[in-house]
């Protein structure tokens, strides 16, 4: 059976397969091979990374450089994320969740990307939250200036202690939850990110097709998520955390597998964002008859759609079906620009696809359309990520809001419907399957879906003209055609495991 990534499948082999990359291939498909699964993150991980993804959400605001450092925030409740927050200039993360969540902070668990201050976390111990965890890098309020600013460095120390304090006393747990990724999972996100639709869409678009855009790119995600995230001295990392009360992770093997887990975590992350990358004029437009000059104005700034793609592409990672892995993720936008370093932004729901919630492996088939007999298929049972989203969304959909649901797959039949009927209004999407009706499952209702915007990724409309006017051919039903993809996608899913 071909193996297909979360939020894509499985292409031709990609040229930039190097010998160490066809070796991680070959073992990933192993671990397939024995277990009948493939890699999967666990809640707490990708708890984590949302945590730190949040800590980048693109600002409207002016970052000042100064000894409080911006923090991302995840707020959880029965397992089920709640709440996506980092700091904006006036507001630490923590400050924005009690302001957003108030009393109902009780029995939360909360993933901060940096250990919160004193102030934050003596409020939040206060409204009663069951755990806290948290990046165990440089605080909230950062440890690393010691030579250029004695004075604050001072104050941070002292912040570090009240910190200790109030956990001590408190009933809330604060720890680091952060766990080993299972085995081959950091390969596999690799190669699946390589493989996304997006990836391969620019790859196809360019005369020269590979895929080696997609390597810079994610080494540059690399080197600034680790210079963010990670501290490159070992001693450094170690004074730090025995300021913050993880003496116990000082020592050796606990320290070295500390780090190696929080650069496994940060490759994860820098893998999954170059997946859905700045490049050229790609990024999310409308298409065809929906593209106007005032409808392309109600798009999101591209820099906010890529970063609620990414959390897409994270929570795909999640999936159950062992073969395509969706990820899903609704956000609206109040009328006023609200507290939280989102700006207007609020989230609303997310989910992946997965079987019915509380079913165990063996109660529903697996199979895709390819087995023969209908009756032991996957289709009738697995719940789409979009109805996930919708289903566990921990905010209503209002009327008279901009609301938006990020999927990374187009949304299928099943699913428009339910976007439409939700009063969702906008859909940013790949469109790589839409207008397609396979046995189980079909796509067509995406292409004559009105009354919601449908951002797709695509060159930009101005580079798109430029290249209709070279090749009319270039577009089919309003969708633009990136040659042959489709085909190739075809010819990619009889990649199996004997091919290797
Ligand atoms: N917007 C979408 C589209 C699909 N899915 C999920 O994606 C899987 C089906 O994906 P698809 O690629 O259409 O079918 P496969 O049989 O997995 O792959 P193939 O393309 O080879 O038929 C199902 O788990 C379905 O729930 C989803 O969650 N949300």
């Amino acid at each position: 059976m071909g193996v297909v990534p979360p939020g894509g499948r499985r292409h031709g082999t990609a040229r930039h397969g190097t010998g160490t990359a066809r070796h991680s291939l070959i073992n990933i498909y192993l671990f397939f091979f024995k277990t009948g699964q493939m890699p999967r993150l666990s809640k707490v991980n990708l708890f984590t990374l949302l945590s730190l993804w949040m800590e980048l959400f693109p600002s409207a605001e002016q970052q000042k450089k100064s000894q409080v450092k911006k923090s991302g925030l995840v707020v959880v409740k029965n397992m089920k994320i709640i709440g996506l927050h980092c700091s904006s200039t006036d507001l630490h993360a923590g400050q924005i969740a009690l302001i957003k969540h108030g009393s109902r902070l009780k029995n939360c668990d909360l993933y901060f990307s940096r250990k919160p201050c004193s102030t934050c976390l003596k409020m939040i111990v206060n409204a009663g939250v069951n755990r806290i965890s948290y990046w165990p890098a440089d605080p909230e309020i950062s440890l690393q200036n010691e030579v250029s600013n004695p004075t604050s460095t001072e104050d941070a120390k002292l912040d570090a202690k009240a910190v200790e304090r109030l956990k001590s006393n408190s009933r809330a747990r604060v720890c680091v939850l952060l766990q080993p990724l299972v085995c081959y999972m950091v390969q596999f996100i690799e190669e699946t990110s390589t493989k996304f639709d997006f990836i391969q869409k620019i790859a196809k678009s360019q005369p020269d097709y590979n895929t080696d855009f997609y390597t810079a790119c994610r080494q540059e995600r690399i080197k600034e998520y680790e210079s963010l995230f990670l501290i490159s001295n070992e001693e450094i990392h170690k004074q730090i955390l025995m300021t913050i009360g993880l003496e116990n992770l000082c020592e050796n093997p606990y320290f070295s597998n500390l780090r190696q887990n929080m650069k496994d975590l940060v490759l994860v992350l820098a893998s999954v964002a170059a997946s859905v990358p700045v490049f050229g004029c790609f990024g999310f437009y409308r298409s065809g008859s929906q593209r106007t000059a005032e409808a392309d104005d109600q798009c999101l700034p591209q820099d906010v759609a890529r970063h609620c793609m990414i959390q897409a592409r994270l929570l795909a990672y999640r999936t159950e079906d062992h073969k395509t892995g969706v990820g899903a993720i609704i956000w609206a936008e109040e009328k006023s620009r609200g507290c939280d370093g989102t700006g207007a932004m609020y989230f609303i729901g997310c989910g992946y696809n997965a079987f019915p919630v509380g079913s165990e492996y063996a109660d529903f088939p697996h199979m895709d359309d390819k087995q023969k007999d209908r009756e032991i298929r996957k289709f009738r049972y697995i719940i789409h990520a979009e109805q996930n989203a919708l289903t566990f969304r921990c905010r209503e959909i209002k009327p008279d809001e901009r609301s938006m649901i990020f999927v990374t797959k187009c949304p299928c039949d099943e699913c428009v419907p339910l976007i439409k009927g939700a009063g969702i209004k906008q859909i940013y999407a790949g469109d790589v399957d839409a207008g397609k009706k396979k046995a189980d499952i079909s796509y067509m209702k995406f292409g004559e879906l009105e009354g919601v915007s449908k951002f797709t990724w695509q060159l930009s409309p101005l580079q798109t003209n430029a290249l209709e006017f070279h090749d009319p051919t270039a577009r089919e039903n309003g969708v633009q055609k990136t040659k042959s993809l489709d085909d190739q996608q075809h010819q990619s899913k009889k990649l199996c495991l004997g091919h290797y």
